[in-house]
């Protein structure tokens, strides 16, 4: 087995362990481990399919941040918890008690980030070799040279097996993501969702980059065949996986990138998309993903003997997730890296059934739904429970941002002022009315839409002016059905529907109030208005 020993090895970093270190071992190396090790069984067509146990999703409650000299004033505290540097060292004395008991322990050596002046030397070390395969396969895999040389200069350790104790470490649980920022460690434990480790490095990346004039984006990316980037902010579930796969555009990536004075620069080397219901129809080269070697699946149904998925069982997650690298897409960028974007996409998936599938923004418009960073779920599974959820999470991310999301505006605000850069607002939700009523938009409506956006041919269409959030939205498009363009008319009684869109419409003011003190008067008077 390649296992060579980096010039930088754990002693260096004040780690001691009498386990057996397996060093940057790749993709074979790891699925060979992993099975030895009975994490978990190989699919059919070659994927690694795991069960994460509990926790099938991220636990941000647990998540804290140190606060001590460094981040005391440099941290957004009204929306990230804080641990004590006390109770750090305890949580951190622990975890390294724990490395001395295990047999062995899988150490990957990475970047977060591809573009170059731009990027950051993460070491992962895993008690699980399927979570060291997920972060390699994520993350920017240095070539051999590079590894050589590596010094680290942030290292996680991620030990799920881990159970911290809310009296001694001051979490909330026995799950923990440990942020410390000046000692630059991250320590995971008491969870087994390996997006934990990709998100950690997302947050490193939103608090370092921009005090380099970097912008940090919670987004995916492609290129058109004009060189002209997009890139789509959206929270989970909204489509930036999704609709970023799409054979006529190079994919950057699929969920975090910054944006820099020269390109758009994917965070990641690989992408994470949801596995449930997954259509081969709708989302061919996703889909072509789960037939390969080098894929992990964290919770997808597996059938013992056939060996067979069954990508609509959700009865260990409805959150079942893939994990490939990016080459797997066939029309990927080979640098991960694209000019800077002519469009910018906010994707919003509204459970109300209130927004129109698209419909364009001024620059003010931009700044507002931006900040405001709205989406909606479909009621809860109680029987009775009608009423969708709306979800107002700033900056398209507010769990991965560190600062103030002033801070992520102004560096936005800056480039759309530059010019030359369209905005859309693009929405994956509900159609039809009420939920119960309401379809989710059809994949290839919405990839229609977005693509006469993005090639300029929407421009040519007329537009109206939406009476309540007052942004231009589409008359006809072609070929589109006109009847999804406005989605007043797909209600059975358009006065429901203007019920329905006062009340979100009030969801939006009463968000952004905080924000009042922090914006101009343009992007103020870009409030929506009850009509
Ligand atoms: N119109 C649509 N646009 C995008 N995704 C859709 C649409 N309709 C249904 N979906 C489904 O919604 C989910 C979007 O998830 P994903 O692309 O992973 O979001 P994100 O990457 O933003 O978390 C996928 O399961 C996709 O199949
Ligand atoms: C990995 C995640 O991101 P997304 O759902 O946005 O793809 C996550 O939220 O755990
Ligand atoms: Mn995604």
């Amino acid at each position: 087995m390649v296992n060579r020993v980096p010039s930088h090895g754990l002693d260096d970093q004040g780690i001691s362990t009498p386990a057996s270190l397996y060093w940057n071992l790749n993709t074979a190396q790891l699925v060979e481990q992993a099975l030895v090790r009975e994490e978990g069984v190989l699919a059919k067509d070659g994927p690694l399919v795991v069960k994460t146990g509990k926790h099938t999703g991220r636990s941000a409650q647990d998540k804290f941040i140190v606060r001590d000299g460094e981040t005391e004033g440099t941290i957004w505290w009204d929306n990230n918890k804080s641990m004590s540097s006390a109770q750090f060292d305890a949580l951190r004395e622990d975890f390294l008690a724990e490395l001395g008991s295990k047999d062995s322990l899988f150490v990957a050596d990475l970047y977060g980030g591809s573009q170059p002046e731009h990027r950051v030397r993460v070491r992962v070390i895993n008690e699980l070799a399927w979570h060291n395969l997920f972060i390699r396969t994520l993350l920017v895999r240095p070539d051999a040279h590079e590894l050589e040389g590596f010094a680290p200069e942030f290292t996680i350790i991620d030990l799920p097996s881990f159970r911290a104790d809310p009296a001694r470490h001051g979490t909330r649980s026995e799950t923990v993501i440990a942020v410390n920022l000046s000692e630059r460690m991250i320590l995971i434990g008491g969870t087994a969702y390996a997006g934990e480790m990709k998100k950690s490095v997302f947050g490193i990346l939103n608090y370092m980059l921009p005090a380099k004039g970097v912008m940090p984006m919670h987004c995916s990316a492609n290129i058109g065949p004009n060189g002209d980037t997009a890139v789509f902010f959206g929270l989970s579930g909204t489509g930036k996986t999704t609709l970023s796969a799409d054979a006529s555009r190079t994919l950057i990536g699929d969920d975090e990138h910054g944006w820099s004075d020269t390109a758009v620069f994917n965070f990641e080397g690989g992408c994470y998309a949801k596995m449930i219901r997954l259509s081969e129809d709708a989302e061919p080269e996703i889909y072509a993903t789960t037939r390969r070697f080098g894929t992990v699946l964290e919770n997808v149904v597996i059938d013992p003997e056939t060996r067979a998925l069954d990508l609509d069982d959700n009865s260990l997650a409805e959150n079942t997730r893939g994990a490939y690298p990016i080459e797997f897409i066939p029309n990927a960028s080979a640098d991960n890296m694209g000019p800077v974007p002519k469009n910018i996409v906010m994707l919003t998936a509204d459970a109300f059934g209130v927004l129109p599938p698209i419909a364009r923004l001024t620059p003010d418009q931009a700044m507002y739904h931006f900040l405001s960073g709205y989406t909606a779920k479909v009621a809860g599974t109680e029987i009775g429970v009608t009423e969708p959820e709306a979800t107002f999470s700033t900056c398209f991310g507010a769990p991965f941002m560190p600062r103030h999301p002033s801070v992520y505006g102004n560096l936005l605000k800056e480039r759309i002022a530059k010019g030359g850069v369209s905005c859309w607002l693009v929405n994956t939700g509900w159609t039809g009315g009420k939920y119960g009523v309401g379809k989710r938009m059809p994949i290839k409506a919405t990839r229609a839409l977005l693509n006469a956006a993005l090639d300029g041919s929407l421009n040519a269409v007329e537009f109206r002016k939406d009476p309540y959030f007052g942004f231009d939205v589409p008359v006809s498009v072609p070929g589109v059905d006109s009847a999804i363009l406005d989605p007043r008319g797909t209600w059975a009684d358009g006065q429901d529907y203007d019920a329905t869109a006062r009340k979100l419409v009030g969801l939006f003011i009463a968000n952004f109030a905080k924000f009042e003190t922090h914006v101009d008067q343009g992007v103020k008077e870009a409030a929506p208005h009850a009509a």
